[in-house]
């Protein structure tokens, strides 16, 4: 089968802005063509020749008008009413010189539906429109009055019989109703005028409700929308690709921000898609597939020397050596067994400009991969914006991008030599006050912490590059709000990462955005084997645990059957517990410092898959207690060199 380039469009209805704002975004963003919503249309300024001119100057194809509402189906007069509607839109279609109308299914309360009434009425409409060279394509709505099926609209197109008139099918509609996506793989591909794409959430609630306010880009939400494709695709099928979301929060959202993103979920749907049906006729651009991660290589943090200074002796602390010191810059790396801490106070470079931008805060995560080259080159046909800087003397170019935040994401791989970068661009240095290794192993997961309404275009961003899969979202109260947590882990669990969505600026979680002026890392967290072993060895270096109440340790102790002198155990060291279907988990808190950051250190005994989610609101509540209240400004809290993270004369 002869292959057709994928084509992407996407509804003006996605986004914030008026028409022209909306134009440049879906343009900027890399799209081919755009579905013009009637009611921007209308609110615009300009007439339908100026909207022909203004797409063409964006390089972007009017490929559907809509919506046409409430055709099929009148009895007299409605129904010549409904087809001089009809001959005034194709004025306008042909002014803006787009061939194709949707017309959704009826929700007329007079419309008296009858299969061949509905087909004659199409078979009439598409007379009219063959005669001005246009197209009518019919969507079924979930919530339409007779027809609200797929199926059904085919039938209706099927029986009008008419070359002008063909099917419109749309994820939503179709997966909203739980209708099985393959009984499209019947209909014939050159029968379908166009394909329109959402996902959502999986939220119990009225059809029409959820369409209007829930949609998201495919792989943001629940539905099977690649399922739906692969069956779409698989009739041959080679028109646009087309994105209809309603969204309440990317209505309000940035323009630039929501079209990448869509341009992304696009691209990486039919990535999935074109390898998984062999004979599809749409190509898209051709990509290396999902990345395999194997873990966090390293974690680092832009700091001054004073920073540097009480991050080390926290580091120290918790067991790690400073093991190099970095040949040409002012960079240390502390290590203990697989975890690797990078201080960079170097004032040059990203990490400089980093620093003076959010103050201490990571810039930087190493992830490991199977082949960083291919993972950059696959980020990059993705959309994400690929990051370089000077190679100084002795330094490797280590392939990166930016990742949240505008922090770093560089890559790791064996094959290129470049996981020798610690032998390479590091002279070992003896550490002048070596503290007690406290067994940790390597990361666990990394938190990264950003607004509620970054956290779909985060999530999106490393499903679409990454073999991970998404956690169900889990929501944690905290004293000022609530705070939304979404897990994203590779299957072998060697990638974890948490996406934590803050609502509030009066939330641990959100002014810690504030404060540290954007999305960033708010904590790592490292792996032991032996939690209470080493919790003993921190308390031997003098770390300075988050001090948790007695009644979590009297709640601990009613709500699972552990023993007394277990659960003393936990208290002595202020060790949080969860437990699951799988296994056991143990965790430990530093003190928060800086603007809030902080470490963890957990145990996962057995198949734990969680992170300690109960336990959450109770850690929160233990932060911002020793956070003290908001507002204060950065120097009047120590930052660590007590460890207590505290304002200067806070609650211990
Ligand atoms: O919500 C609606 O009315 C509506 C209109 C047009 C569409 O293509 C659609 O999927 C929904
Ligand atoms: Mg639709």
């Amino acid at each position: 089968m002869s292959r057709t380039p994928l084509k992407t469009s996407i509804a003006t209805v996605c986004l914030a802005g008026d028409l022209r704002e909306k134009l440049a975004a879906i343009s900027a963003a890399g799209f081919d063509g755009i579905e013009i919503f009637e009611q921007d249309f209308i609110a615009f300024e300009h007439g339908a020749r100026e909207v022909a001119r203004m797409a063409a100057d964006q390089g972007l194809e009017i490929t559907l008008f809509q919506p046409f509402r409430d055709f099929e189906g009148l009895p007299e007069p409605l129904r010549a009413r409904a087809f001089d509607r009809a001959e005034r839109k194709f004025d306008l279609m042909e002014r803006m010189g787009c061939d194709l109308v949707l017309i959704c299914s009826s929700v007329h309360p007079e419309s008296l539906g009858g299969i061949d009434r509905m087909a004659d009425d199409f078979a009439e409409l598409g007379e009219r429109a063959a005669a001005r060279g246009l197209r009518v394509g019919f969507e079924a709505l979930a919530w339409g009055r007779h027809v609200n099926d797929h199926r059904d609209a085919w039938e209706v197109v099927r029986r009008a019989d008419h070359p002008a008139v063909g099917l419109i099918v749309d994820s939503f509609h179709t997966l909203g109703r739980g209708i099985d996506p393959d009984t499209i793989r019947r209909i014939p591909g050159d029968r379908i005028f166009f394909v329109q794409l959402a996902d959502a959430p999986k939220i119990d609630m009225d059809l029409l409700y959820w369409s209007r306010h829930f949609r998201c880009m495919p792989g943001e939400g629940d539905l099977d929308v690649t399922g739906f494709m692969r069956a779409v695709a698989a009739t041959g099928y080679k028109g646009p690709l087309s994105l209809e979301v309603f969204n309440d929060q990317f209505r309000g959202g940035s323009p630039r921000t929501i079209a990448v993103d869509g341009r992304r979920s696009l691209l990486h749907l039919m990535d999935q898609v074109a390898r998984l049906e062999p004979e599809i006729a749409i190509a898209p651009p051709p990509m290396p597939p999902r990345i395999h991660a194997r873990g966090v290589g390293f974690v680092e943090f832009a700091a001054d020397e004073r920073e540097a200074e009480s991050l080390g002796a926290l580091l120290r602390a918790m067991g790690f050596r400073r093991e190099g010191r970095h040949v040409s810059k002012a960079v240390d790396l502390w290590r203990q067994g697989e975890a690797r801490v990078v201080v960079n106070t170097d004032r040059d470079g990203f990490a400089g400009a980093s620093h003076i931008a959010h103050g201490l805060n990571v810039c930087d995560l190493g992830l490991a991969v199977d082949d960083a080259q291919a993972t950059v080159e696959r980020a990059r046909a993705l959309g994400a914006a690929t990051f370089a800087q000077a190679v100084g003397p002795g330094e490797l170019d280590i392939p990166a991008i930016r990742g949240v935040g505008g922090g770093v994401l560089h890559f790791i791989d064996r094959s290129s030599g470049l996981a020798k970068v610690w032998e390479t661009e590091f002279r070992p240095v003896e550490d002048d006050a070596p503290a007690t290794p406290a067994g940790l192993t390597g990361v666990d997961h990394v938190a990264q912490t950003m607004n509620y309404e970054e956290m779909l275009t985060w999530s999106l961003f490393y499903l679409s590059l990454f073999e991970v899969e998404k956690q169900p979202m889990v929501d944690v109260v905290d004293p000022g709000g609530l705070v939304r947590s979404q897990a994203i882990e590779a299957e072998d669990g060697a990638l974890r990462l948490t996406l934590n969505g803050a609502e509030t600026h009066r939330t641990f979680a959100g002014r810690f955005i504030a404060d540290s002026f954007g999305s960033s890392v708010q904590h790592v967290a490292f792996a032991s084997t032996d939690l209470l072993a080493t919790a003993e060895a921190l308390a031997q270096n003098g770390f300075a645990p988050l001090p948790m109440p007695d009644n979590y340790y009297e709640d601990l102790a009613a709500r699972f059957a552990l023993d007394d002198a277990y659960v003393a155990r936990l208290r002595a060291a202020n060790i949080l517990y969860d437990q699951d279907a799988g296994g056991r988990f143990l965790q430990l808190y530093s003190r928060p410092f800086g603007d809030g950051i902080f470490f963890e250190i957990v145990e996962r005994q057995g198949a734990y898959a969680g992170y300690g989610g109960p336990n959450a609101p109770f850690r929160v509540a233990a932060q911002a207690r020793l956070m003290g209240p908001p507002g204060l400004p950065r120097d009047a809290r120590s930052p660590m060199d007590d460890q207590t993270g505290t304002r200067k004369g806070g609650r211990p």
